[in-house]
């Protein structure tokens, strides 16, 4: 690998969308199977990566309320780690600094992507010989999320998330709109009037066929904020939850027309507008970073 050099590298976690959400069962160990198709947003964290002569993880955050262990910036870099001691490479350490830019816990997946972004930086700074492959398989057990952002292609998911077939779904501008409402994706999961018996769709004519977001009618009736919020952005635009919610979006053929839109929003929520993109911009950035030398800082 070229770039060997490199000790800092700045890179972004981008949101995802979930452009639909079904159920098709549930294994034996109370996990779902799903089939969704993830979208990529130009909306991102930022993340930067030190390495560190000794094996110490030293993080810092933004938003102190992440600013912990528990953190999946810092559970990623522990798994990588482990990994490599249990491979018999050498234990490195590396400062890291997570700017904390969208929202948490409303299904835009930004910690997933935090967590991606960080097996991905951390293999290359570390030299590490680790497949992507081998990275979403690590990256999975830190959350279903991970390895689409490991991948880094617009998907049709299956399994909970983590068998991927690359889709190129077409990138209209999205208005975000996120409701301030928490939802915990533990508790909705298991609720009881969850539609889990959606039938299945194919990878290859998915956009032809009916898709839904399974979550949004029992998010409705169990949080009024987010139904009064699908109600508004459907006036302007096609509009679905993404993931288990709160968040939702619309979607629009043209940035001005996702801007006005966003202009009229009710004062009590928050919005911002984006583009969808097919191709994750922390790939492009590491496959520049190291041809170029990137942000070498030694
Ligand atoms: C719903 C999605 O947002 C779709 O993109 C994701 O699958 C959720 O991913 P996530 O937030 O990373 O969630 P995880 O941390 O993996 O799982 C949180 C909890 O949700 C439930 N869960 C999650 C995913 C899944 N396929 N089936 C589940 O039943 C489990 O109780 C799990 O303990
Ligand atoms: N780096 C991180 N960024 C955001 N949340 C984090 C991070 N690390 C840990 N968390 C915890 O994970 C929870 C879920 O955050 P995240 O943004 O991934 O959820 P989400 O947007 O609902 O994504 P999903 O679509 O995967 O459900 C947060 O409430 C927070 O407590």
């Amino acid at each position: 690998m070229k770039g060997q050099s490199v000790e800092t590298l700045v890179l972004p976690a981008p949101a995802k969308l979930n452009l639909f959400l079904h159920i098709t069962g549930r294994r034996s160990d109370g996990y779902h199977e799903l089939q969704t198709v993830f979208q990529f947003l130009d909306r991102h964290d930022s993340l930067s990566f030190t390495r560190l002569a000794t094996a110490k993880l030293d993080f810092q955050c933004s938003d102190p309320q992440l600013e912990n262990d528990d953190n999946l910036v810092v559970r990623a870099a522990r798994a990588l780690q482990d990994w490599a001691l249990a491979n018999n490479q050498p234990a490195q350490g590396a400062r890291i600094i997570l700017d904390k830019r969208l929202p948490y816990g409303g299904g835009l997946g930004g910690g997933s992507s935090d967590a991606a972004t960080t097996l991905l930086a951390l293999r290359q700074l570390w030299q590490l010989s680790l497949s992507t492959e081998q990275l979403a398989q690590l990256g999975l057990q830190l959350g279903a999320d991970v390895p689409v952002f490991i991948h880094g292609h617009a998907a049709f998911a299956e399994g909970v998330g983590e068998r991927l077939t690359p889709v190129a779904p077409a990138s209209p501008w999205y208005l975000v709109v996120d409701p301030k409402v928490h939802i915990r994706t533990a508790t909705i999961f298991q609720h009881p009037e969850l539609r889990r018996d959606c039938a299945p769709v194919n990878s290859w004519d998915w956009s032809t066929q009916h898709t839904e977001n399974v979550f949004e009618p029992l998010v409705r009736r169990l949080h009024p904020e987010v139904a009064n919020a699908l109600d508004w952005l459907v006036e302007y635009a096609p509009t679905r939850l993404t993931g288990t919610g709160a968040c939702l979006f619309g979607s629009f053929e043209s940035q001005e027309m996702a801007r006005a839109a966003l202009a009229r929003m009710p004062a009590q929520w928050t919005g911002f507008v984006a583009r969808g993109l097919n191709e994750s911009p922390v790939c492009q950035q590491l496959r520049q970073a190291s041809t170029d030398n990137l942000t070498n800082h030694d």
